[in-house]
């Protein structure tokens, strides 16, 4: 038996159309929201990426802000780029593609956006309120990828209350944040993250109902250590050999589609359901800076 497909497209052009509607009632009430990108450098994958954020964005209204900079743009150069992006009202969340040049400090520029327009959800401040677990009542944003792992099960009938999930990956934009938000009463998950030095990961994965590969490994998770009938999410993205060229390859080999209940496909899962929850996250930005 084949794995049912998590249909990240579907999924994301049905949020998308919910989106539109929010933003059509901010706008007749005078509230444009609008997303920034700033990039840096000439990377291809990023300038790719940024291009489909404002594509997105006029699909549902949104406006969009931009700023290319040169791959030698200085510490101090960039510090007043986010300065002036903070004080647009026109940019009501904005993002800074990742990565950034060696030159720069990611850390502290990140932290120099203002939390009340980080649409990454990866603000200091924005994750420490996640774990914090006050998010909720005061509607901060919350990482883009996570969220999207979670609607993307939800949206195709499914709850998470009750499920082993098991994580790969400890990196700050999906694996960490994972458990903080799994574990809300709400979703009600039990979250085991692993990762590159999880000396017994077969043993964990084999018991998981639900695995969420984040580890940037390519077929780190295979067949045999997949329970039958487990939810699956590939997350992971690497590049691979593939005779003189080389292509995108997955955490999750082809392979798991015969033991898996179900099973998102990459590409085409988890990577447009997060750019639907920046999307999503730029939208509860702008509705929270109406009010
Ligand atoms: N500040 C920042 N925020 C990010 O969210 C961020 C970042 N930096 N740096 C790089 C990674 C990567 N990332 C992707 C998002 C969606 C797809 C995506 O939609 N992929 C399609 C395939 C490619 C396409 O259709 O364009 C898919 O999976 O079907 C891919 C990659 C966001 N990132």
């Amino acid at each position: 038996m084949k794995a049912q497909l998590l249909d990240g497209r579907a999924t994301a052009s049905a949020i998308k159309a919910e989106l539109k509607e929010r933003v059509a009632v901010l706008r007749a009430s005078g509230v444009t929201p609008g997303l920034g990108t700033v990039l840096v450098g000439d990377d291809p994958a990023s300038r790719q990426y940024v291009a489909g954020k404002h594509r997105d964005c006029a699909e549902v209204g949104i406006a969009s802000i931009r700023r290319d900079l040169p791959a030698a743009t200085t510490q101090a150069e960039l510090e007043a780029v986010i300065d002036e992006l903070n004080a647009d009202p026109a940019t009501t969340g904005y993002i800074v593609q990742l990565p950034l040049p060696p030159q720069i400090d990611t850390d502290a520029i990140l932290e120099r956006v203002s939390p009340d327009k980080d649409a990454d959800g990866l603000h200091p401040t924005n994750l420490g309120r996640l774990l914090l677990n006050v998010s909720r009542p005061i509607d901060s944003p919350l990482p883009c990828t996570p969220r999207g792992v979670i609607e993307l099960v939800e949206r195709h009938g499914m709850s998470w209350s009750g499920c082993d999930v098991v994580v790969v990956g400890r990196g700050v934009t999906v694996g960490r944040a994972l458990g903080p938000l799994l574990t809300r009463r709400e979703y009600n998950a039990t979250v085991t993250l692993t990762h590159t030095g999880t000396v017994d990961l077969a043993e964990h994965l084999r018991r998981a109902d639900v695995i969420v590969a984040a580890a940037g490994v390519a077929g780190i998770v295979t067949a045999e250590n997949v329970k039958p009938g487990a939810i699956v999410l590939d997350v992971g993205v690497s590049r691979v050999a593939d005779g003189d060229r080389s292509r995108i390859a997955g955490d999750v080999a082809p392979d798991v589609a015969e033991v898996a209940g179900w099973i998102s496909p990459n590409p085409g899962g988890v990577g447009p359901m997060t750019r639907a929850m920046l999307l999503s996250n730029v939208v509860d930005l702008a509705e929270r800076a109406a009010h």
